[in-house]
């Protein structure tokens, strides 16, 4: 697509030539269809000479919530919000490169926690919106992804965007991903020994930018942080009779309160007359995740990039800055968690949930898979502008699979 020679460009300046860089742009749309939210991400390529690999230009970015999965009764109500982010798209690409420009949605744990039937109801509306618009709408353009590959494809992202996956003296790093409904970690084996005592299932090898990568990753369906909540009040997975009543030691005392995940109604509360504060609610998250979790030797003395639910209780608790990021050691999140549970009224004004999410978001690093306290975190939301999310990698493999790159 490249190869035409335009008789104007010998006298630009390659980057100032306004037709050639209108030429050399193209664009890929990928929805996150998560459990709390559904977002849009428009990304922007610029192919600068045939023989280079298309540098990622910008980004733009939406969301919406709640997630589909909150429309699992009224599939056609879950679409039209769809339908409204992906206008978004009409006016950010240019109208002579909508057939060209891809769109796909991929759907992760909310959907995944879904019937079937319920589920494929809520994808089938959401193609239709896809058919309606005037964008290339590829083979399997809507579906659940493969947990393993939400993974992938955030391991990809950060690595692509630090740069390790570029050049020699490659130093990748892993990731951990923490969702409403399930929980993501990542990382490019080093040691011999990781193979031989990971089980089968939890290796992956992946085709990406001209390299093989074989990658440990597993996704925890029911270990997101909205998940968690509801197995540390004994109501994951349960027929909840109208009106039952779930108490913890994780809650404010006095709090009688309601909420919807996933389309049904819970009532929840504190231990009124009982214990509250970090030690009885440090066993409760526990028994979630104890001897739950595969625990691979090699990352104990690692660091890793966090990002989603790590990053938005960390900022929530000033442990880092909201706009900036940090770093921060695993401990702490423990820290905190002590800070806000033995203190819960002085935490009112926050969600209710902050004490159980710290708590469980530090059994999860320490109890799960077995991160030390000094373990390194390296808090993300975007790097050089862009959002830390699997759906970079997921447009590069998209792009790939279309013949469009690579
Ligand atoms: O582009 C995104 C997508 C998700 N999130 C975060 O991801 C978490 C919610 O997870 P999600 O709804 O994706 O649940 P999942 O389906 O992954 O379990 C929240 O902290 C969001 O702020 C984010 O920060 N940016
Ligand atoms: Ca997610």
């Amino acid at each position: 697509h490249s190869n035409r020679v335009m008789w104007f460009q010998d006298f630009f300046p390659p980057n100032m030539c306004p037709i050639n860089a209108k030429a050399n742009t193209f664009y890929g749309i990928m929805f996150d269809a998560g459990s709390t939210g559904t977002r849009i991400h428009i990304y922007t390529f610029v192919q600068k000479s045939p023989e280079n690999l298309p540098e990622l230009e910008g980004e733009i970015f939406e969301s919406v919530k709640p997630g589909l999965s909150a429309y699992a009764d009224q599939p056609e109500k879950g679409a039209e919000t769809v339908k409204k982010l992906l206008d978004m798209a009409i006016d950010a690409v240019p109208p002579h490169l909508w057939k060209k420009t891809p769109v796909v949605l991929k759907a992760t744990a909310g959907l995944r926690l879904l019937s079937e039937e319920k589920a494929q109801a809520l994808l089938l509306e959401v193609k239709e919106v896809f058919e309606e618009s005037p964008f290339l709408v590829p083979e399997d353009s809507v579906g659940i992804m493969d947990g393993s590959h939400e993974g992938i494809l955030a391991w990809i992202t950060v690595n692509f965007l630090t740069g390790q996956l570029s050049g020699q003296n490659q130093q990748t790093v892993g990731t951990l991903d923490l969702g409403g409904a399930s929980t993501q970690i990542t990382f490019l084996p080093r040691f011999e020994e990781t193979l031989k005592e990971t089980p089968g299932d939890f290796l992956t090898s992946f085709e990406m930018f001209n390299s093989t990568y074989k990658l440990y990753t597993h996704s925890y369906l029911g270990f997101g942080l909205k998940a968690a909540r509801l197995a540390t009040l004994g109501a994951l997975n349960m027929e909840v009779v109208d009106g039952q009543m779930f108490r913890s030691s994780c809650l404010p005392k006095q709090l009688e309160a309601e909420w919807h995940f996933g389309g049904v109604k819970y009532r929840y509360g504190g231990n009124k007359e009982g214990e509250t504060g970090f030690k009885p609610c440090y066993l409760e998250v526990l028994k979630v995740v104890k001897g739950k979790l595969h625990q691979p030797d090699e990352i104990r003395g690692s660091s890793f990039y966090a990002f989603s639910y790590y990053y938005d209780r960390a900022a929530d608790t000033n442990l880092i800055d909201y706009e900036q990021g940090g770093v921060l050691e695993v401990r702490d999140f423990e820290r905190k968690a002590k800070e806000v549970c033995d203190n819960m009224e002085r935490y009112n004004s926050a969600s209710p949930f902050l004490c159980m999410d710290l708590a469980y978001i530090t059994a999860l690093l320490k109890e799960g898979f077995g991160f030390r306290d000094h373990t390194l975190l390296q808090l993300t939301k975007k790097v050089n502008n862009i959002e830390t999310s699997w759906t970079l990698g997921a447009t590069f493999h998209l792009l790939q699979s279309l013949g469009l790159t690579y």
